[in-house]
């Protein structure tokens, strides 16, 4: 392949990543979520092992919602109709980004629990790992409705 080939593929990659986060509201949720793991891990200073498994996580997530969104597009090709398998695939096709999601959010909870336990417990004066598990739940609680309402524009 040329050189010149090659940059050609890379921008209509590029563009397929552009179109996917202006049209996407889950995948600009991806990326804010992206962008907070990686100040986060580099904060608490990931191993290398740690680091290779967070950012193949957020690859994979990253991946499943491009495939999503390139599934959903191609079926709106093909209909405008109301269609039995039309539903099918773009059900399987979210069923896919929700797997890898979850994937993503054990392997973060595996990697940052304890660290943020050691971290946030002594800052906050915790003694219990209830009193931990609840605030860390507000936390997450507060985290998405900021997420929200800056993707939303508060609407
Ligand atoms: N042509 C269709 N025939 C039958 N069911 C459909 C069709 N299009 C969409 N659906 C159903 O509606 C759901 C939402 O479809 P839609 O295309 O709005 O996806 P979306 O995830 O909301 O995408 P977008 O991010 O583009 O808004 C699908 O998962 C599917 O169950």
């Amino acid at each position: 392949m040329s050189a010149k080939k090659v940059a050609k593929s890379f921008k209509y990659a590029i563009e397929g990543i552009l179109f996917a986060v202006k049209t996407q509201r889950n995948m600009r949720i991806h990326l804010l979520v992206t962008i907070i793991v990686v100040l986060l891990g580099t904060y608490l200073s990931l191993s290398t092992t740690e680091w290779a498994v967070i950012l193949f996580s957020i690859a994979l997530v990253i991946s499943m919602e491009l495939l999503n969104t390139a599934i959903e597009k191609t079926i709106d090709l093909v209909t405008s109709e109301y269609h039995e398998f039309a539903k099918i695939a773009k059900n399987v096709a979210a069923a896919a980004v929700l797997i890898s999601a979850f994937n993503a959010i054990v392997v973060g909870l595996l990697v940052f629990y304890d660290k943020l336990n050691k971290l946030v417990k002594p800052l906050m004066g915790i003694e219990s790992t209830i009193e931990a598990i609840i605030l860390g739940l507000l936390g997450v609680g507060v985290i998405l409705l900021i997420l929200k309402l800056v993707i939303n524009g508060g609407e």
